[in-house]
């Protein structure tokens, strides 16, 4: 019989499904060593947000299958590395929404009213009514960062209390904001203007230390934040010196930048912060639904089926999967790519299945597709389960169309993303040993494996401008691995595609625009 290890408190209706086809221990609060020593014993471990699931962890569980975590954020788990080892990873991505919406509600209603303190001080004998004089929420602006699943449940709530909303989502539609009653802003115009600015964003590269010295400084002397996302998003140090200083109102926060909270001096600064030891997702009904969610999918990859909310490895048949999953990196890669070149907002993709893949099993690789453009949004929390609700959901209108006659590799794909910065498109074909090739972009023929970071330009076809951009970047340090120009017609319009070791550094793009012949110029990480 398969044994799950149970290393978090979770539901007992998750335990009761789980011991239906396996053995199920339930050990809490395990020390990293003590959780390596025993993990070799395991097909399947069950977490929430307490055990920390490293690398070291993944590759001492020699027969782990699935890896569960009962909630959203799988930050706690290091996807890369189980994937690498063929472990699956499953999430919760909807079982707590309500509750962690419900519990920014809260705070920035105890916030505002001072709740807590006021309660301690009663419990303490006292009968203080000057002290805790607050604010009211309703005909305040409400600044919500992230409309996604919670962000948008919260907004449809502060509406009913009468509060206007502002949002800032860049991977949302502006309909489908005002769907949900928002006004989607810029990022510093929701500071300037928000009497409450609340954070529903995964923590990323982007997203970390977005609340910082620098951002505090541009908000109302009487703005509250709150923060039941993901710790790290807001600088803990400059946001105590702010509400310190007086520079905004106060603040609500569940996450913290290393948990459980240690030593800090947020912990010190009275009735303008609440802080709570991340109780977003802890409510009775949400823990009942995450167990459930992914106790269940636990159950089935015992028995072999695949899993509904994978975040690592897509829920098909494995006959299917194993056909297709070199074309599904594929597609996932053209994706992004054709994503990052579109930029802003894009309306629409058309995905077009050529040559073998113009059939009907190829429909994976659409929501591949998808799966790479909302990467840049989503990171690891977009999967193959949940891309084509999270496009749909962002006003993404996907056309699909399969032409079986093209024929110049065995199958390629083609992708265009029409956005609010123009089009762009770029197809790409499996070559000798399964190899992925960019065979053309935005129209013009090039063969380039893709690489980490790259650097497109359309430019003008003419003497010496290969070698202008060369020493531009070199003057920058930045080192070429390849270079490739595509183009129709001799010294007509054409493109270059550009493999380089490193990131570009900031401003160089601007630079690169300006020498003459070159018209734009895109960077890219995949
Ligand atoms: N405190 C707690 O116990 C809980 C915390 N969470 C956390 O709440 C957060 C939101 O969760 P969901 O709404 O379920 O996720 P979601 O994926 O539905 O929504 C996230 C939204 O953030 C947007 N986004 C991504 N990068 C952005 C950026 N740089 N700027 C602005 N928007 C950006 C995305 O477009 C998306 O619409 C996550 O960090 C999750 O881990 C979730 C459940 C419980
Ligand atoms: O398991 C928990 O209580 C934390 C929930 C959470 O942060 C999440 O689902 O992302």
């Amino acid at each position: 019989m398969s044994k799950v290890l149970v290393s978090d408190p979770i539901d007992q209706a998750g335990i009761d499904i789980l011991s239906q086809v396996a053995t199920v221990d339930v050990k809490t609060g395990l020390k990293p060593a003590e959780l390596i020593e025993i993990i070799g014993e395991y097909d399947a471990l069950m977490i929430r947000s307490g055990t920390r699931v490293t690398q070291e962890i993944i590759e001492a569980g020699t027969q782990l299958k699935i890896i569960g975590r009962a909630g959203v954020g799988v930050d706690n788990v290091d996807v890369p590395a189980a994937t690498r080892r063929g472990i699956v990873v499953v999430n919760s991505p909807e079982g707590n929404t309500i509750a962690a919406a419900e519990h920014a509600l809260a705070m920035m209603l105890s916030l505002s009213r001072h709740i807590p303190d006021a309660n301690a001080s009663v419990k303490r004998g006292e009968w203080d009514r000057k002290t805790f004089v607050g604010a009211e929420v309703y005909k305040k602006t409400l600044g919500i960062v992230g409309l996604g699943k919670i962000g948008s449940h919260v907004a449809a709530v502060a509406k009913a209390m009468g509060m206007k909303l502002l949002a800032y989502d860049p991977f949302i539609s502006t309909e489908r904001a005002e769907q949900i009653g928002c006004q989607l802003v810029d990022l510093d115009l929701l500071f300037q203007q928000a009497d409450y600015i609340t954070l529903h964003i995964p923590k990323t590269p982007e997203t970390t230390n977005l609340i910082n010295a620098k951002t505090l400084a541009k908000m109302k002397p009487t703005a509250r934040i709150i923060n039941c996302a993901r710790g790290g998003i807001i600088d803990e140090s400059a946001l105590a010196t702010a509400i310190k200083e007086g520079k905004i109102g106060g603040a609500a926060l569940d996450v913290f930048d290393s948990e459980p909270l240690g030593e800090s001096e947020l912990r010190s600064l009275g009735k303008d912060i609440i802080l709570t030891p991340h109780l977003g997702a802890s409510t009775t009904e949400a823990q009942v639904n995450v167990a459930i969610d992914v106790a269940e999918q636990i159950r089935d990859v015992i028995l072999g089926l695949p899993a509904r909310s994978a975040v690592n490895i897509p829920g098909l048949g494995p006959d299917i999967l194993e056909e297709l999953k070199p074309y599904m990196q594929l597609a996932e890669t053209l994706g992004n790519l054709v994503g990052q070149l579109a930029g802003g907002r894009v309306e629409t993709l058309t995905v077009k299945l050529q040559g073998e893949l113009a059939t009907n099993k190829s429909q994976p690789l659409v929501v591949a597709a998808l799966k790479g453009l909302l990467y840049q949004a989503l990171r690891e929390r977009v999967n193959y389960v949940n891309a084509s609700i999270e496009a749909k959901e962002r006003g993404i209108r996907v056309i699909e169309t399969r032409d079986a006659s093209a024929r110049d590799y065995a199958g390629s794909l083609h992708l265009e993303a029409t956005g609010t910065l123009g089009t762009h498109s770029v197809t790409g074909a499996l070559l000798g040993d399964k190899e992925i090739h960019l065979t053309d972009v935005d129209g013009f023929p090039i063969n380039v494996p893709p690489s980490k970071y790259m650097l497109f330009t359309l430019h003008r076809d003419m003497p010496g401008i290969i070698g202008k951009l060369g020493s531009l970047l070199g003057s920058f340090n930045v080192n070429i691995a390849s270079m490739q120009v595509g183009r129709k017609i001799v010294r007509g319009d054409a493109v270059m595609a550009l493999s380089i070791d490193d990131p570009l550094p900031d401003g160089i793009l601007d630079e690169i625009t300006k020498v003459p012949g070159i018209r734009d110029a895109y960077t890219v990480t995949l």
